[in-house]
């Protein structure tokens, strides 16, 4: 659906962009995360065929950005961090106005309008004037406006943006409702652990350079050095503990105040049902056997320490 090969831009000296390799598939919501300025904005502009690259390549759909812009832009819907509204027109009068741009005209319209607000739980506030929308309503309708082509692809940039707690857990509803529709999304967002549990998958971008991608899962684990278990067994905690540091693959053991059992693995050691196994075997009452994640903004610090300021 997007794929993307050494897609670069420079502003002068500045490399915003840097060779950067995409690959996202029908239905993946891909998480594009880094700080102010590492290049998101320009990555996208460049995919919805607004900013032309200096070297590389982006297709969407199948279609190159440089021969193909008028269909890519027809099965894109490119939501920006900053867009215009126009504050003397009911938020129909927007939708259907906006229409009219993508040409969708004719007896169908006024159903596109109101199927979209639907999606976005904004129906309700159909007849009223974009002006008096707050914050998160207005970037619902945004994002109304940007699926009226009904897009198979979509761009969205700091969707989440200034918007408090209660509006942001709604957009990330409304993302994961799209990727169940089959869309194609592309999420922006500086805020690092927002968007871990709506997305598919991960990039995180520092300074233009595409440092890590891929499943959440592998991007967390890819961050860490070592793999780290919570254990907690029923009684015997001390006998238990003992048990574990005897493993072949345990690095060390700590045992915290409410019992939890944190144990860290080798390095590279990623397998560890032989220890569930030996404490099974030994007769201990396990409740507890997970391991430990890495939060994104962790795996972030990991994975760009040392980078050039
Ligand atoms: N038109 C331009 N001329 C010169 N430099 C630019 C231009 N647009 C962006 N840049 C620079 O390119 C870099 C990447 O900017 P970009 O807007 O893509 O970042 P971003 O990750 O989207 O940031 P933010 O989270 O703040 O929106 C920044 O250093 C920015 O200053």
């Amino acid at each position: 659906m997007i794929e993307t090969r050494k897609l670069t831009k420079r502003y002068g000296d500045l490399v915003a962009v840097n060779e950067i390799n995409l690959n996202l598939k029908e239905g993946d919501v891909f998480g594009f995360i880094g700080p102010n300025g590492s290049g998101k904005t320009t990555t996208m502009r460049m995919i919805a065929t607004l900013l032309p690259p200096d070297y590389g390549e982006a297709y969407v759909c199948g279609k190159s950005i440089y021969t193909d812009p008028e269909e890519i832009r027809r099965m894109v819907g490119y939501m920006p961090d900053f867009f215009g509204v126009y504050d003397d027109m009911t938020v129909m009068e927007y939708l259907e106005f906006f229409c009219s741009a993508y040409r969708i005209n004719g007896p169908g319209r006024r159903k596109i309008c109101e199927e979209k607000l639907e999606l976005v739980d904004m129906s309700f506030k159909r007849d009223a004037m974009v002006s008096q929308l707050s914050r998160g309503q207005t970037q619902r309708v945004g994002l109304a406006r940007t699926l009226l082509h009904d897009p198979q692809v979509l761009l969205l940039d700091e969707p989440a943006s200034g918007l408090d707690p209660r509006a942001r857990i709604e957009i990330r509803r409304l993302l994961r409702k799209l990727g169940e529709l089959n869309k194609t999304v592309v999420v922006s967002s500086h805020i690092l652990p927002e968007l871990a549990d709506v997305c598919t998958r991960v990039g995180m971008i520092e300074k233009g350079v595409l440092v890590a991608d891929g499943y959440v899962r592998d991007v967390m684990r890819q961050a860490r050095e070592s793999t780290t278990l919570e254990i907690r067994v029923k009684e015997r905690t001390e006998d238990a503990a003992r048990l574990i540091e005897g493993h072949e693959n345990v690095g060390r053991v700590d045992v915290e105040e409410d019992g939890t059992i944190r144990v860290t693995l080798n390095k590279d050691v990623e397998h560890y049902d032989d220890l569930a196994q030996a404490l099974f075997e030994s007769q201990f009452r396990v409740f507890l056997f997970r391991e430990e994640e890495v939060n994104l903004e962790t795996a972030f610090m990991e994975l760009t320490k040392g980078m050039q300021q």
